[in-house]
């Protein structure tokens, strides 16, 4: 029987465990995923702390998610490259720096954004502990 004889019986939440399979393979194996996810708990806590307003939230939930789904998609992109070839081969090479270097994209321009949201509250913060 054929992979997709297998699957196709399957009642369709199957797809969810099979999605939520793929997230904890993730973070079990990829160190980065597991800095994300400490970053992000560290970026929730100051939103917590901070109070930010609700369009603040929108932009951090919506960094947040994206770094991890582009995490995912990277480690995707990394394992189909694995699984064509383990030689070097230029293509995979640049296959796996192209995908490396959208995730780098992402975190510096979501650290940029985290930044100008954030920095305030800290002014803010030292200021009233000067005052007091
Ligand atoms: N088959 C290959 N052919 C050529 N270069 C490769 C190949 N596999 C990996 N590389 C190079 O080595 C680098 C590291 O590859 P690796 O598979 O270890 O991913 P990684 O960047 O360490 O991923 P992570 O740390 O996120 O798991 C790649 O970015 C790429 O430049």
């Amino acid at each position: 029987m054929g992979l997709q004889e297998k699957h196709r019986d399957k009642p369709f939440w199957y797809s969810f465990i099979y999605a939520i399979e793929g997230i904890v393979t993730v973070v079990k194996q990829e160190r980065n995923m597991r800095f994300h996810l400490l970053s992000s708990c560290i970026v929730l806590l100051m939103s917590f702390y901070f109070s930010i307003d609700k369009m603040e939230w929108l932009i951090v939930l919506i960094l947040i998610s994206g770094m991890f789904c582009l995490e995912m998609v990277n480690t995707a992109i990394e394992r189909v490259v694995d699984l064509v070839t383990l030689e070097y081969k230029p293509l995979a090479k640049q296959a796996k720096d192209v995908a490396a270097g959208a995730v780098l994209v992402y975190a510096v321009v979501s650290i940029i954004i985290g930044a100008f949201i954030f920095i305030p509250y800290v002014f803010k913060l030292l200021r009233t502990i000067e005052i007091s």
